[in-house]
């Protein structure tokens, strides 16, 4: 083989590693994206919880001279940490919820009669309104601030020789080992479907300014009643927070007596903890849409219309809708976002009052 040919060889296996590696690299990037798109608005984990062992007992002996025997002096392990799931305020949603932890193991006795310690406990943090199953059955619903489950026990600490020890039977005993704490599987699920719900009547463009918003895709059309069933979309921030919206089709007068499946439509904006009200500015009176909806709302449930909220004056781009935004701020003491799903105007300042809300909306307004 001549040098050239050698040098061309060379070349060649070198860009061939080179380009395997940039596809290699290529495919983890993929799925790493993939992976990144599987977090979208976590409302269910798979959680497997592994208690902490207990200590093992010390087998140790003393040898005192002044005693007449050697005497076994061996203290007790310390007990494993217990798992426990708790409530914590500032938790929003469960992708923060790792698939598996391990509680923290039980200090082994040691001699002269030193027990070992006990390990602290790990907590598992949940947002309010998180329902833990085992095997399909509930076996917790967290529905306070601060609730707590011990999802498992932690194994008791080994006893010592020493305690063994007794009267009649002076002869030493070997120590025993630590137990293994508890092992379990749950499944965890958050009670709410999103964080905020689109609530207007039809047509009014809810699905619309769930395109213009999020990643989600649900149909739009120029005719009522396109959204039968509740779509959700994920709104994300850079901070990488992500606030769930759902698009909640649209209500009609009687809802709450369940005309037009308002009940099912009701029942799920009960599930968002912030409302958004969403009126057509291009029909006159768009005030009277709002006093509509929250009529509906609070025939169904008490007070539901309080909820955090925000008016979203849709449809800006159209006539007369600066005229009707006029009136709208007359009739209402509240916080009205003019925007345009169709053009995009002001989208962008939604979205941020959006995450206000989201960062103050208090979490035990069910
Ligand atoms: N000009 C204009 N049209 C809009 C705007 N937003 C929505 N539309 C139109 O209004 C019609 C209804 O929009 P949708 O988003 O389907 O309304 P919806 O409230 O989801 O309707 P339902 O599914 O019946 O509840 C469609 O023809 C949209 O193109 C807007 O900002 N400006």
């Amino acid at each position: 083989m001549s040098l050239l040919q050698m040098y061309c060889r060379t070349v060649r296996l070198c860009t061939g590693m080179m380009i395997h590696r940039a596809r290699k690299y290529s495919a983890t990037t993929a799925q790493f994206s993939e992976k990144k798109l599987s977090r979208y608005f976590v409302d269910y984990r798979r959680v497997r919880v592994v208690a902490g062992s207990g200590g093992n007992g010390a087998s140790t002996f003393h040898s005192e001279p002044r005693k007449e025997w050697g005497g076994p002096d061996g203290g007790n392990g310390g007990a494993g940490g217990d798992v426990i799931i708790k409530v914590d305020p500032r938790v929003k949603s469960l992708a923060s919820v790792s698939a598996v932890y391990s509680g923290k193991n039980g200090v082994a006795g040691r001699n002269k009669d030193r027990c070992g310690r006990s390990a602290s406990s790990t907590y598992i943090l949940v947002p309010l309104g998180t329902i833990i199953k085992e095997g399909g059955k509930t076996v917790a619903d967290l529905l306070c601030h601060g609730q707590m489950y011990t999802a498992a026990y932690g194994g008791a600490g080994g006893k010592g020789n020493h305690f063994f020890l007794s009267n009649e039977n002076r002869a030493p005993i070997t120590a025993m080992p630590g137990d293994r704490g508890q092992e379990r599987v749950f499944q965890l699920e958050l009670r709410t479907m999103a964080h905020a719900g689109l609530v207007g009547l039809p047509n009014a463009g809810k699905s619309s300014l769930l395109c213009a918003i999020s990643n989600a895709r649900p149909a739009v059309a120029a005719y009522p009643f396109t959204t039968l069933k509740p779509h959700v979309g994920i709104v994300k921030y850079r901070d990488h927070e992500q606030v769930a919206v759902a698009d909640i089709p649209g209500l009609t007068p009687d809802a709450h007596l369940n005309s037009g499946l308002g009940i099912s439509f009701l029942r799920h904006i009960e599930h968002c903890r912030i409302l958004l009200y969403v009126l057509d500015m291009s029909s006159v009176e768009p005030w009277k849409q709002l006093q509509q909806l929250r009529f509906e709302l609070d025939q169904y449930k008490m007070h539901l219309s309080h909820r955090p909220s925000a008016i979203v004056a849709n449809k800006m781009d159209l006539p007369d809708a600066w005229n009707n935004l006029r009136a709208l701020r007359n009739q209402v003491h509240q916080r009205v976002i003019p925007v345009s799903a169709l053009t995009g105007d002001n989208i962008e300042q939604l979205i941020l009052h959006l995450r206000e809300l989201y960062d103050d909306y208090p979490l035990d307004s069910d």
